[in-house]
């Protein structure tokens, strides 16, 4: 599999975070994107446990802020509840974070970037660009079916909420998606079918990426 060369980061802020991580260590980031529902997490699992990747669900680095009691908790929980997208400052920075605590050089990130300010500000303030943007298409119908019955208690897993969220993925997600599929970078997974199926169709494409299968 090719590799990203990373730059350093340009704030200060991050500076110390950013020097550690990306200095010049290569990394190597996979996109993981579709919409609510589309069992995005449920094949980052599985990938984990096959190929040694270290997974970054940009939702659940927000819900853990939340809970941790940061200053930012309350308007990243507000946002959730709306099912909008967090500003790209704050959801870049945990993810830094969480790369550079993770110790490896494989990631996948779910969930990031959700909309073209994510995408932008990453690539900016990172240097790194995706290997490849694994896109899991499934129908809003079974989305929402799915969603409903997830029951992990999480705040935005309501219908009025999930709504939201539908709406927001088709006017900011997609275009991401439709960016990466311009540049050839975005393989495709039909996700309505059930589990063990989508993640033979998840283990061919990395398997032909050349990623290891874990020991
Ligand atoms: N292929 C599948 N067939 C049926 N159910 C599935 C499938 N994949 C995942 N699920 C179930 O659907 C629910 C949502 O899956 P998951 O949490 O992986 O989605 P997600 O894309 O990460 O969603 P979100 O964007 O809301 O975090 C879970 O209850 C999961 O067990
Ligand atoms: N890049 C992101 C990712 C997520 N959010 C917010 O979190 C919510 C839940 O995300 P999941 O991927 O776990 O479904 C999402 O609806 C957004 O409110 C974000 O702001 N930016
Ligand atoms: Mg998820």
């Amino acid at each position: 599999m090719g590799h990203v060369e990373a730059a350093p980061v340009v704030t200060n802020e991050e500076k110390d975070v950013s020097e550690s991580l990306l200095g010049d260590k290569k990394v190597t980031v996979v996109f993981v994107l579709g919409g609510p529902g589309s069992g995005k997490g449920t094949q980052c699992a599985n990938i984990v446990q096959n190929f040694g990747f270290t997974h970054l669900s940009a939702g659940d680095l927000l819900r853990a802020e939340i809970k941790s009691g940061s200053e930012n908790g309350t308007m990243i929980q507000n946002m959730i509840k709306e099912g909008k997208i967090v500003p790209s400052e704050v959801t870049i920075k945990l993810l830094q974070r969480a790369m550079l605590e993770s110790g490896n050089d494989k990631f996948l990130i779910d969930g990031f970037p959700r909309n073209e300010e994510n995408r932008a500000a990453f690539e900016n303030v990172t240097k790194i660009t995706p290997e490849f943007v694994l896109f899991f298409d499934c129908s809003e119908e079974e989305m929402e079916k799915r969603l409903l019955n997830r029951n992990q208690g999480r705040d935005d897993d309501n219908i009025e909420t999930i709504r939201k969220r539908f709406k927001v993925f088709v006017e900011s997600s997609l275009p991401v998606v439709e960016y990466y599929e311009s540049k050839g970078k975005v393989k495709k997974i039909d996700a309505a079918k059930p589990i063990p199926e989508v993640f033979e169709d998840v283990k061919a494409i990395f398997s032909s990426y050349g990623a290891k299968q874990a020991m």
